[in-house]
């Protein structure tokens, strides 16, 4: 079981054109900011909305194909979807939701709600299986969507936006479960969401959608120590810079250059975290390479750490303790000396 899909959708100011595959049992996840195409690629793969140009291919079979004027109804493509809002049948009970697309599917009443309510019972809901969707918290409401999705046997498992509509500490117990279900699942999962930490903790790989085009693929410690884009490099909080390599010397600009501990040639990113720029009133001895002046742009909380934004030659943020903040007295305007040690920055091919 496998997904193959090269998808194409055509609207106004805007074009999705994204190639998308998963292996039987992999959960990729689409991560991106708003307006990137996520849900269109999502509606695009469960066939509710057609494609212009590309193909999606599922288990080999061809379910969709423009060119060749192929287009599978989205009730034939043996495809499971979790929607943001999960959509549940609202006069309908837990059991009967569950049981409703086997019973569409011509299962007998009996065996389809038996199933069901089995499915309930190994997503935790075995004791809510009577209640209506109203009587149910966001969290097992989800649950309930994950059972009914899964209950068809689908090929392909898609999940829109699976924890948005959950409280902070309901996702963070449902994220942990989800993890778990997904993995129960034999086909692949297509999951899409615009929090890095649900794609990093649900997901075997992350596919990042900019502006309707795939930026970076990989699992989440490749993405992580590699981000190709600002967007990805503000997600997982780092420093990036794009450059022209000479060994360790990476010329960021006409006046501005890094030296990082990874010897590279032509053009490279340059990344490294806020935590490793170290701030000084005066500048610092004995550590010519790397210190640049700066000037304080803006301060925030960050964690325990106060974030602060520099300008200068470059533009960069900067982790300093609040202790160090108050002796240095950074507040927007500050001038400073900006000091990043080599060994903290890493440079990777563009
Ligand atoms: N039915 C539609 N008709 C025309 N344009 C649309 C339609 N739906 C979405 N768009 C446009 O397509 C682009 C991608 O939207 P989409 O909803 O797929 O992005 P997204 O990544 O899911 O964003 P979000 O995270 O905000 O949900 C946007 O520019 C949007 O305005």
């Amino acid at each position: 079981m496998s997904l193959d899909a090269r998808l194409v959708v055509r609207r106004d100011g805007f074009t999705l054109d994204a190639v998308l595959r998963a292996e039987a049992g992999e959960v990729v996840a689409l991560l991106g900011p708003n307006g990137a195409g996520k849900t269109t690629a999502l509606r695009a793969l469960a066939g509710l909305v057609p494609l212009d140009d590309g193909h999606i291919e599922l288990d080999g079979e061809r379910l969709d194909d423009p060119a060749g004027k192929l287009f599978t109804a989205p009730e034939h493509r043996h495809i499971g979807v979790v929607f943001q809002d999960y959509l549940l049948f609202p006069h309908l009970s837990a059991v009967e939701n569950v049981a409703f697309g086997p019973r569409c599917r011509g299962v007998p009443r009996a065996r389809a709600r038996a199933d069901a309510a089995e499915l309930l019972g190994r997503v935790g809901l075995a004791e809510h299986t009577g209640k209506k969707p109203r009587q149910l918290s966001g969290g097992q409401a989800q649950r309930v969507a994950l059972a009914r999705a899964l209950a068809t046997g689908p090929r392909l498992l898609l999940l829109d936006e699976p924890l948005a509509a959950l409280d902070a500490r309901t996702r963070l117990d449902t994220r942990a479960h989800l993890r778990g279900h997904l993995a129960g699942h034999a086909g692949p999962t297509v999951l899409v969401t615009h929090d890095p930490l649900d794609a990093m903790m649900l997901a075997d790989r992350l596919v990042i959608l900019e502006h309707g085009r795939v930026v970076q693929t990989g699992d989440a410690a490749a993405i992580t120590s590699r981000p190709r884009t600002d967007y990805v490099a503000r997600l997982v909080g780092l420093n990036l810079y794009r450059g022209r390599a000479d060994g360790e010397l990476v010329r960021i600009t006409d006046d501005f250059a890094l030296t990082t501990a990874t010897p590279q040639h032509g053009d490279v990113f340059v990344a490294f975290p806020p935590a490793a720029v170290a701030l000084y009133a005066a500048r610092p001895d004995g550590s010519p390479r790397n210190t640049w002046r700066a000037t304080v742009a803006a301060v925030s909380r960050h964690g325990d750490a106060l974030r602060i934004e520099l300008t200068g030659a470059v533009t960069v943020a900067a982790d300093v303790t609040p202790a160090a903040a108050v002796q240095l007295g950074l507040e927007p305007g500050r001038e400073v000396w900006a000091s990043l040690k080599a060994t903290e920055a890493t440079s990777y091919p563009a």
